[in-house]
């Protein structure tokens, strides 16, 4: 993509008193893209994103929104964005209906209040006081707002925390209308499986730095694939070879374990050469390699091994800067 991002950011900081939660961010979010930003509890992401949103300025480095200064230029932008926060300040004595109204009350420009309680699906409870909404419920109201103004930039931030399974696949279809109507989205999330589902690129924090960006497919490909197998001989006895007796294999991360019923799990880098190599070991020796799993890494499976990675950094966490 070759257009100006929508979201820019570089060097980014944010200091609580002495404490730093955000350590020299860089991000773009392009038009029509959407980002997921992920990270374990605590590791920066609100702090970051209220940066973006303009809620906080930034104590170090250049944060542009749509080109402004989203802190001190709010005023030129504040129309174009949606923002949906991970609590909203509701008044639990207005009922649905009055809330969305006076809200679209605010707007420069709005949708018809009815057609976003719709989308989700909030129609039925109109007539009902905030407070008595259940949680899913003032998420999915709290979305309806964020996305009254048609905003160009959405910045949502755990939007499906707390829905069911039905609501948060109701509100993927919602995101994914708004980004093919070419909303540029950044999302906070802690589902690894709603970032598979929305992001283009996904940017993973951890202690107040993004330590890795990409596609899905690039974040998972940076991780070693698993193959479980278990060897046996011609006639169905397992067989429990040494470390030594497996042939070479170039992308094997770690020693390869196996049990004492010949069960080998390895960890690699090349899948398609090492299982090659295997399959022509087995061969050559007579041996079957049975229950063959073999499976790139999940997400989710990159993400643990980064945490895992970083759980130094995690000390590091607790640092405290010069002020
Ligand atoms: N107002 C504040 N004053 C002092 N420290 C804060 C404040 N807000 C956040 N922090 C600290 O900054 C760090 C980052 O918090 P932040 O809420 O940005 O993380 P997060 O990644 O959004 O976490 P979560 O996934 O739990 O929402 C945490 O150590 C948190 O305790």
């Amino acid at each position: 993509m070759t257009s100006e991002p929508i979201v820019h950011v570089r060097g980014a900081r944010r200091r609580y008193g002495t404490f730093e939660a955000v350590r020299g961010v860089d991000l773009d979010v392009h038009r029509g893209e959407l980002v997921a930003l992920l990270g374990t509890n605590g590791a920066g992401k609100t702090s970051f994103v209220e940066l973006v949103e303009g809620l906080a300025p930034s104590d170090g480095g250049t944060v542009r929104v749509l080109g402004h200064d989203p802190y001190r230029e709010r005023r030129q932008i504040v129309g174009s964005l949606g923002i949906m926060l991970q609590s909203a300040g509701f008044s639990g004595d207005l009922t649905v209906i009055e809330t969305a109204r006076t809200w679209a009350g605010t707007l420069s420009r709005s949708r018809p209040v009815d057609v976003v309680l719709d989308a989700v699906n909030l129609v039925h409870r109109a007539d009902v006081r905030v407070a008595s909404l259940s949680g899913g419920e003032k998420r999915r109201l709290d979305l309806a707002l964020a996305t009254m103004g048609d905003p160009e930039v959405l910045f949502l931030d755990e939007p499906t925390t707390g829905l069911d399974p039905e609501s948060r696949r109701a509100t993927w279809r919602l995101v994914q209308g708004l980004l093919a109507a070419g909303t540029t989205v950044l999302l906070t999330t802690h589902y690894l499986e709603e970032a598979e589902e929305l992001a283009d690129r996904i940017a993973i924090m951890q202690a107040g730095r993004i330590v890795r960006s990409g596609s899905v497919a690039d974040i998972v490909a940076a991780e070693p694939a698993r193959v479980e197998l278990v060897v046996r001989n011609a006639a169905g006895r397992p067989v429990v070879p040494t470390v030594g007796d497996l042939p070479s294999l170039e992308g094997v991360v770690g020693v390869p374990e196996i049990d004492r019923v010949g069960r080998l799990r390895l960890r690699t880098t090349s899948l398609q050469d090492d299982l090659f190599t295997l399959l022509q070991w087995a061969d050559a020796r007579q041996l079957r390699l049975d229950d063959l799993d073999a499976r790139s890494a999940s997400l989710e499976q990159a993400f643990l091994a980064m945490d895992g990675a970083g759980s130094g950094a995690h000390t590091d966490d607790t640092t405290e800067v010069a002020a």
